[in-house]
Parts: structure tokens; C-alpha cells; sequence
């Protein structure tokens, strides 16, 4: 594991809003940049070291050097992501916000959170990427068989975990390709594959834009810089399609998306979806689940999952809302 706060080639960096606003919003792998580097001249790079006052390492023990999962699914699959009894606390106020969830997605499943306003889905999805906002109380939490609570936020990226977010965030200055240029290949890098310069990047990324829809200048502008909500959406799609990922987490994808935008982020997250690699969608609505179709549908309340069930539980939910389920 890499030792926390010490020289890296790469840093996985949680870009944050500017100063006013304190919601961290988005989580990348990218190189080390001088602290006299006028790159991104408007961002605070926070190293999440900086930040995080106990990792959560002890409750992780038990599944610290198991090696890679035995199937116990009855086709034979393995299960990429198992979460259980996971608890966790706002690191500022320690507030608890998660109450012991537990989740296991086999590979080639698709899983959809639902869940009340404020019941903790976000919240989930962010302490698995290891957002410095959160500490882990207690449970585990088990990555392709290696103990997901172990590791850096870095790490957990370049282990093929991939978080788009709620809110996307604008870099202004930084292009779009030359941002995904740089994301790609501090994750080659770290991989020991091959890096692409701009031009082969190019191609590389040009094949993807078809697969979310979105015109070639849209690598030219600023990342997110005046795009709308449908087209930042778009944008995280495409990230997902250039950087790849064995457990994409899709954190409402479909919200601010009209029909075509939607039908079309939909479509390139299927066209993602291999035999191998999972989902973890959250989401409000069963018409995104019309187009990514489930395997499980989970009911979050109160930071713990109370109900799975298949894509029969949205229809219930959309037509008797939350009441119908409600364990409280
Ligand atoms: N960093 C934070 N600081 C303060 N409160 C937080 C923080 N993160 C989460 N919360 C609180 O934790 C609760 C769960 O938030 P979370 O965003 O996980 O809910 P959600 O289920 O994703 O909601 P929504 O459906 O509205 O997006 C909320 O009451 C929220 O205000």
C-alpha cells in the first residue's frame, strides 16, 4: 500500500469546489503537480492525507492479504464488491450516517441504489471511493478479493473503481482533453502501460465521443466550464469510457438529463457493461432503470440497505413511493 503523505508519481486528488463551497465533488487519478505549477491555476489540489484523521484501516483486518475470492455464486462468477455491516460517521462532526450496509455485486450485475432524500446513498458511494469526508466506523469491504478499506483513494481507482459524481465540477483552464490525456495516463503509468501522447490520445478518446453523443469541441472547452448538467452528465460518461473501470459507480446520472441525453448516457453505459466489469448505479427514477436494466434493486433508509429485490420493487416504489417499504 502506499505510504500515506510520502512522494508519489501520482496523486489521486479530489478537486473541490472554489473556497465558498465545501462539497468535494470529483475524484481522479492525476500526475503530481508542483506546488509552482500554474496548471490549474483555480483548483486546490487536496491530497486526501491532508485531510483524513484516521483512515479506517482497523476495521478492515479481518480481510487484510485474503487472497482473490472463491466463487460462491452458482454460475460460477466472482464477486467483484462485498460490503458488510458498514458503518460510517461525517469526519467533522462525527455524525453517523451509515448503519451497517451490507451489499455483495458479482461480476456483469448491475446494481441500482434508490432510497429517500438523505437516507445515505451518496454518502456510500463516496466512502467506497474513500472520500476524506467520511470515517469508517466499522465493517469491511472487499475489492476483486483485496480489503477495499486498506487502500488510498488512489489506489481504489487504479484498482478499477470509478466514481462519477452527483454534481460534476468545472476546471476552468484545463481542457477537457488534456485533462483526460493526464488521467489516462497516470493510470497507465501506475500500471506500467503504455502512455499515449496527444495525438494518439486523441484517436483513442475520438472513438469514445460517438459512444456519449458528444461533438469533438467539447475536448477542447474547459472541463465542464459552461456545459450544462445534460452534457456534464455526458462528460462523466465519457470519462468512465476513456479511463475504464472493473466497478463504475454512477452516483444519479439521470438527473437534469432529457429523453435523447438520457437514451444516450444509458447507451454508453451499457456498451460499457461487460461479463466482467459491474455497475452501482443510484438513482430516483425507474426510467433510468427501463434503459440499464438491474439486476438488483436496493432500498437504502436511515445508511443501511432494507429491501433488494428485482426490477419489480421500482415499479411498486414509483407507483406507492416509499411507504410501501418503509421499515421505520
Ligand atoms: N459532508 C457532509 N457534511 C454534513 N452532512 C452530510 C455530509 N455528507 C452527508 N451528509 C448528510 O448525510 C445525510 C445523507 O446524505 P446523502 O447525500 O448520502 O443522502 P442521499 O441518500 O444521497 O440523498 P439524495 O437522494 O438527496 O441525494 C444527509 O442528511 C446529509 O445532509
Amino acid at each position: 500500500m502506499a505510504q500515506c503523505c510520502s512522494p508519489k508519481p501520482a496523486a489521486t486528488t479530489f478537486l473541490r469546489h472554489p473556497p465558498n463551497s465545501p462539497r468535494i465533488s470529483t475524484l481522479f487519478t492525476l500526475p503530481a503537480i508542483p506546488s509552482s505549477s500554474t496548471k490549474f491555476p483555480s483548483i486546490s489540489l487536496l491530497s486526501p492525507c491532508s485531510r483524513r484523521r484516521s483512515f479506517p484501516v482497523a476495521a478492515a483486518t479481518a480481510a487484510v492479504d485474503s487472497p482473490p475470492e472463491i466463487s460462491d455464486h452458482e454460475d460460477g462468477k466472482r464477486h467483484l464488491l462485498e460490503v458488510k455491516d458498514l458503518t460510517a460517521v461525517i469526519a467533522e462532526s462525527q455524525q453517523k450516517i451509515l448503519n451497517g450496509v451490507n451489499l455483495t455485486v458479482y461480476e456483469g450485475e448491475v446494481h441500482a441504489i434508490m432510497g429517500k432524500n438523505g437516507s445515505g446513498k451518496s454518502t456510500f458511494a463516496k466512502v467506497l471511493v474513500g472520500h476524506p469526508d467520511y470515517e469508517v466506523t466499522g465493517g469491511t469491504v472487499t475489492f476483486k478479493g483485496q480489503s477495499l478499506l486498506e487502500m488510498e483513494p488512489e489506489e481504489r481507482s487504479l484498482a478499477g473503481m470509478f466514481l462519477s459524481f452527483q454534481s460534476p465540477i468545472e476546471i476552468p483552464g484545463v481542457s477537457n482533453a488534456d485533462f483526460l490525456n493526464m488521467a489516462y495516463n497516470a493510470r497507465q503509468r501506475k500500471l506500467g502501460l503504455p502512455e499515449l501522447g496527444p495525438i494518439e490520445f486523441f484517436s483513442h478518446v475520438y472513438s469514445k465521443l460517438d459512444l456519449v453523443n458528444m461533438k469533438m469541441d467539447f475536448l477542447n472547452r474547459n472541463v465542464n466550464e459552461g456545459f450544462s448538467g445534460g452534457e456534464r452528465k455526458r462528460n462523466e460518461i465519457l470519462q468512465l469510457a476513456v479511463l475504464g473501470a472493473d466497478l463504475a459507480i454512477l452516483d444519479e446520472i439521470d438527473s437534469g438529463l432529457d429523453v435523447d441525453a438520457l437514451q444516450d448516457v444509458a447507451k454508453a453505459v451499457n456498451a460499457l457493461l461487460t461479463p466482467k466489469n459491474s455497475v452501482l448505479m443510484i438513482t430516483h427514477y425507474q426510467r433510468l432503470l427501463e434503459y440499464i436494466r438491474p439486476t438488483y434493486i436496493h432500498v437504502m433508509e436511515n445508511g443501511r440497505i432494507v429491501k433488494t429485490g428485482d426490477i419489480s420493487l421500482a415499479l411498486v416504489l414509483e407507483k406507492e413511493g416509499y411507504k410501501a417499504i418503509s421499515t421505520a
